[in-house]
């Protein structure tokens, strides 16, 4: 049962977080350009996911204009890099803007443009800390296999958009893109290497730690 006024408790959740200056412009550019930016709520618990594991190594697929690399890198440590990759070099150019006017020299990132399904493969395994996949459900459902093999093992698996618009909740909804994210879920839930939890943040944040 879900008390009457959790929507509220959502919504303040999700005011909860305080945006850096940077950030908050990144998401302005990003809405500019429709590049749906991850949520605060969603940053925030990216950061803290990168700071409790101690990241010095993320890699990300969906650079945007650098909206979750700003939360990740801020939960990095000094010596952290974040790898992040996207189709669009446009987006990436508004992101280096954005890591730079946050404070991160070139050393902290590294900016790939490329489809994520052929940069993924070429990229080491077992040697991530944290892998986040902020991209449409089928794509993630895709490219799930190669974010694992990336995952040193304790390594923190991230997938956005767990519950697509709050249709995943709602079995009547069958829709491709409900179906790809309730799938994906379940699929990760019941792996036997992976240890999940669903969190309500934004629009739902898988997230997964390999056991082995
Ligand atoms: C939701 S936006 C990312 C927003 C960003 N994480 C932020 O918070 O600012 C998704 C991004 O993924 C990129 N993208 C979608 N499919 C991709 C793929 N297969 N490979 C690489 N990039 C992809 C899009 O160009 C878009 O910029």
């Amino acid at each position: 049962m879900v008390a009457a006024d959790k929507t509220l408790s959502w919504s303040y959740t999700e005011e909860f977080p305080v945006e850096s200056e940077p950030t908050a412009q990144a998401r302005l550019r990003g809405i500019e350009l429709g590049t749906d930016p991850v949520s605060p709520a969603t940053g925030a618990a990216l950061r803290m996911l990168a700071a409790a594991g101690g990241a010095k190594s993320v890699a990300e697929v969906g650079t945007g204009t650098g909206v979750s690399g700003l939360w990740l890198l801020a939960g990095m440590g000094a010596d952290g890099v974040l790898t992040t990759i996207d189709v669009e070099p446009e987006f990436q150019r508004e992101a280096r803007r954005a890591f730079d006017e946050a404070g991160y020299p070139g050393s902290h990132t590294r900016i790939i443009q490329g489809r994520a399904s052929d940069v993924m493969p070429r990229m080491a395994a077992q040697s991530y800390d944290m892998v986040v996949l902020d991209v449409s459900p089928q794509e993630a459902a895709e490219l799930v296999v190669q974010a694992v093999r990336m995952l040193r093992t304790g390594g923190v698996l991230a997938i956005t958009h767990a519950l697509w618009n709050d249709h995943v909740a709602d079995p009547a909804r069958r829709d491709a893109t409900t179906v790809a994210a309730r799938e994906l879920g379940k699929t990760l839930r019941d792996e036997e290497g992976l240890l999940t939890s669903l969190l309500p943040v934004g629009d739902g944040l898988l997230v997964a730690v390999r056991r082995a």
